[in-house]
């Protein structure tokens, strides 16, 4: 892929601009309750907070969450999870508790996190749900995550006090209803905005969740010196992110020259301990591996299932935004194939509770320089190959053997789901053409998109059906991608959408002229 600056964008000059004051914002006229304890914890009285979370009586967040703890016990106190084989039969009496640093079964198969359902199910549906509504759009600490407002579903034991959240998830669902109707026939297509959280992706969803329980085992005195990752890019933004902000430190491995600047930049900025390995993704992910069986570096990929258990929540909250009303489909880009089974965990756990009375029909879209679930899925799932991923523009999903081969085919076998894939040319296209009806998209959503396009073409998707495709990642990590596209820079791509900027001299009739001959290429009723 190309990488360098094209001309077209070399004219655009940066202007710094002077930030004014903004006024003090410690002075903000916002409040929010808290409790204040009295000598009787059974009463409560409440305080004024300020919107930077210390109240008029120097008690933030944290405080008023242990004293509401105290004086009004939350649904978690009898709730437990452990650790057990993956997809184990009901004979299996394997288990960890998630205090233990274990990441695989006795026979080398993955693990998963189990939660007590029959002391979840002693609730009904409509509490669960009642409860998470009642959290939405808080700062209650750290119920203000949409991660930690389903806490009861995610880790229910771990303390508030060790959470480590910078209250992610949340993330807005949006009516594409311009790209739907326009380009799709569609009249009910959503775009769950993962990306636009914290550090740019979905990955912050499952990293509170790790760097919380690393927390608790530190404070346990348990052998964690630090915490480390393998990535494309995304995982290593959130996981130095989170530990820079408990005081953890983060090393991460990433294969050089192979991730966007933007990504590369924010582990540096945070303070991790970044390795440039001359490899691929799949190396990476084999050295760490490898090294954190040797060192006290606790691994953070989504091999260890605790990261899931984080990244589901974006599951229940979809069905939250749309009031409980179930889905008809849910496309979600796949690499290292974490977030189907993510996916396919949050809808089941929700239809398993009685919250909702089905699960949507999921469908995995990978680029095709990086197809091994799709090839698996086409061979009728007779045999698994892992492959060498190539160079793709998708880049954060240049993965050719994916850690959660075996959870992703169970999630896609149990949602009667598919499996698509999406050439550079594809996936570039679509992206733009999202982004010409005001979207901003990561190119792994443009390999959503293509998936979706595929499937309308094919009838298999419907006109009417209500169905969400999952964005993973800012746009903005990715924009050397698209200014390649928008400057007509790809090799054997016709970049049949780009849209470069127009030179022109600097009088006014130059300026009439491409200006007339533009708004004459303009139907009024375009849409
Ligand atoms: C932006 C982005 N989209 C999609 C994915 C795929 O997620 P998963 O690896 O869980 O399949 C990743 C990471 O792999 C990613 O960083
Ligand atoms: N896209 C990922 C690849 C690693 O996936 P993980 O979910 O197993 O951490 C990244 O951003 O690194």
């Amino acid at each position: 892929m190309s990488t360098s600056s094209s001309s077209l964008f070399q004219s655009a000059h940066l202007h710094l601009i002077t930030a004014k004051p903004v006024g003090d914002r410690r002075r903000t006229t916002h409040f929010i309750p808290t409790i204040k304890a009295s000598s009787d914890s059974s009463k409560q009285t409440t305080t004024k907070t300020t919107s930077t979370g210390s109240s008029s009586k120097g008690c933030n967040i944290r405080d008023s969450a242990r004293l509401l703890n105290l004086s009004n016990p939350q649904p978690d106190q009898n709730l437990t999870a452990k650790y057990v084989p993956f997809n184990a039969g009901p004979t299996c009496t394997e288990s960890y508790s998630l205090d233990e640093v274990v990441y695989r079964s006795q026979s080398g198969g993955l693990l998963d996190v189990q939660h007590d359902m029959d002391a979840l199910k002693a609730f009904p549906g409509s509490y669960w749900r009642n409860l998470f509504d009642s959290r939405v759009g808080k700062t209650t600490w750290p119920y203000g995550s949409g991660v930690w407002s389903k806490k009861e579903w995610v880790l229910p034991e771990i303390s508030s006090d060790d959470i480590v959240s910078a209250f992610e998830g949340n993330s807005n669902l949006f009516w594409a209803e311009r790209f739907g109707k326009h380009f799709l026939s569609m009249n009910d297509l959503w775009v769950k905005h993962c990306g636009i959280s914290h550090t740019g992706s979905f990955k912050d969803l499952g990293m509170t969740v790790l760097v919380s329980q690393v927390n608790r085992l530190r404070k346990m005195n348990k052998p964690v010196v630090g915490v480390g990752c393998a990535s494309t890019g995304d995982t290593s933004a959130a996981l130095s992110a989170y530990c820079a902000s408990a005081g953890i430190p983060s090393i991460v491995f990433l294969p050089a020259n192979k991730i966007s600047m933007a990504q590369l930049v924010q582990p540096i900025a945070n303070g991790a301990f970044v390795l440039s390995i001359d490899t691929d993704f799949d190396g990476c992910m084999q050295l760490i591996r490898e090294i954190t069986s040797e060192l006290p570096i606790y691994l953070a990929n989504s091999l260890n299932s605790l990261r899931l258990e984080g990244q589901k929540t974006a599951a229940i909250e979809i069905l939250q935004q749309f009031d409980w009303e179930v889905p008809d489909w849910v496309v979600v880009p796949g690499g290292n194939l974490g977030n189907i089974y993510a996916f396919y965990k949050g809808f089941h756990m929700c239809k398993e509770l009685g919250l909702v009375d089905r699960i949507p029909r999921l469908v995995c879209a990978q680029s095709a320089n990086a197809n091994p679930l799709y090839l698996y899925y086409k061979s009728g799932w007779k045999e698994f190959k892992p492959i060498r991923a190539n160079s793709t523009f998708a880049s954060a999903i240049q993965i050719g053997d994916p850690v959660s081969i075996d959870r992703a085919v169970y999630a896609l076998k149990n949602s009667d789901g598919i499996v698509e894939e999406a050439t550079e040319e594809e996936l570039m296209d679509a992206m733009a053409q999202a982004d010409s009806t005001g979207m901003f998209i990561c190119p792994h959503t443009g390999v959503a998109l293509t998936a979706l396009f595929k499937l309308r073409n094919r009838g298999v998707i419907g006109p009417s059906d209500r169905t969400v495709v999952v964005s993973t990642a800012h746009g903005l990590k990715f924009t050397q991608s698209k200014i390649d596209y928008h400057s007509n820079n790809i090799k054997d791509m016709a970049c049949r959408f780009a849209n470069p900027p127009v030179s022109v001299k600097a009088d006014f009739g130059s300026v009439m002229d491409v200006l007339k001959k533009y708004l004459g290429s303009k139907t009024p009723n375009f849409d």
